[in-house]
């Protein structure tokens, strides 16, 4: 698959092509049926099939501090879109000049003077050009005027996660930011994982007993509600039953939020300075001060004999038994 980072990168001489354009954050199970059908659709017409996303994310230019928590990086978005065959990835920078094209701008600038676009496939509530005065109604009629076809796919999903809301990226930060990692990964048709580079920490873990690798999490990262988790340590390819810890460690008066790992019965793993990823698979309770340092040890191994359980369950298929989402991050 070829990335694209702005217009300049698209080669010269590329063909038409079938488009879809969106935000398309943690790739979830609407927008794959999105993306799955511009791939079908290419394939249908015998060319490339592109997507085309924004960076930052256009929120944060239109209304500056309101940037949303992201679900996926967009280098992460990028191997899910290869996974269900898209062809290209054209991030485009979304300045403010960008944000004042015009909906017919837009389209004659992205898809008709660089894409060639034989076809877009957007959901029903696509919007673009400047104040998203652009609808599919107007991308249809622009598409008469410059030889592109639109299709809309007007699939909704939804399931129990929101309680029948229908499945989008702003339902997906929410059930996270409450820690509902069973219902967030419902929607995203994977667990919610978070990454970054292993960074030294206090050096208290290896005493408790319980190392912990302390994730750098990249700017805007959707991380879950302060609590202790089950999930996994994936690094180096391997990927580790793991009990995580979220929040800023109360039992120590720490002040900064930290995710970290125990990659469960894991000894002398040497994890500093490497790129890893957490993922989330069920809450298991609050982070708290306990009485004594010994009695945090002993909540610990209890995490880590739930976390090993569970996990095991989840490998079986079984019921997990985790405690449902909790409101707020306290
Ligand atoms: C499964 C698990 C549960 C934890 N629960 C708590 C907790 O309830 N309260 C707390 O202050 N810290 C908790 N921690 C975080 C530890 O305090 C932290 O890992 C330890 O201080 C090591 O920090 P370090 O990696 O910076 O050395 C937990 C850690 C793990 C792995
Ligand atoms: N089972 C394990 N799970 C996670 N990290 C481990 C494990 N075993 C060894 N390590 C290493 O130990 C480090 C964590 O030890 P810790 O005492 O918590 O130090 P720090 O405070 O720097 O995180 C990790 O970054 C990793 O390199």
């Amino acid at each position: 698959m070829q990335r694209w980072r702005g217009l300049e990168e698209i080669p010269e001489d590329w063909g038409r092509s079938v488009v879809t354009i969106g935000s398309y954050d943690g790739v979830h199970r609407g927008h794959q049926l999105i993306i799955g059908r511009a791939v079908e659709r290419a394939r249908e017409l015998g060319v490339p099939a592109v997507v085309v996303t924004f960076d930052p994310h256009p929120s944060e230019v239109v209304r500056p501090g309101s940037h949303p928590p992201l679900l996926a990086p967009h280098h992460r978005r990028a191997e899910l879109m290869a996974g269900l065959g898209v062809d290209a990835v054209l991030v485009l920078s979304f300045t403010k000049e960008f944000s004042r094209l015009s909906p017919a701008d837009f389209v004659v600038k992205v898809l008709v003077d660089r894409l060639h676009a034989k076809a877009v496939v957007e959901g029903p509530n696509f919007r673009f050009g400047h104040r998203a005065a652009g609808d599919v109604a107007l991308l249809t009629e622009l598409g008469g005027d410059y030889d592109f076809g639109v299709e809309v796919v007007d699939l909704y999903v939804s399931g129990e996660a929101g309680g029948g809301e229908p499945f989008s990226s702003t339902l997906t930060r929410r059930l996270i930011a409450e820690g509902d990692m069973a219902g967030a990964a419902e929607i995203l048709g994977r667990p919610h994982r978070v990454e970054g580079v292993v960074v030294r920490g206090a050096q208290r873990g290896r005493e408790l007993g319980y190392p912990t690798a302390n994730v750098e999490t990249l700017p805007h990262t959707a991380v879950p509600a302060d609590g202790v988790y089950a999930g996994w340590l994936e690094a180096d390819g391997e990927s580790m039953p793991a009990a995580i810890s979220v929040g800023t460690n109360p039992q120590f008066d720490g002040t900064e939020r930290t995710v970290e790992a125990y990659a469960i019965d894991r000894v002398g793993l040497d994890l500093y300075g490497l790129h890893v990823a957490v993922e989330f698979l069920a809450r298991l309770r609050g982070q708290r001060r306990f009485e004594t340092i010994e009695a945090l040890k002993e909540g610990i191994a209890e995490d880590v004999e739930r976390s090993r359980a569970m996990i095991a369950g989840e490998r079986d298929g079984a019921d997990d038994g985790a405690e449902g989402p909790v409101a707020g991050r306290s």
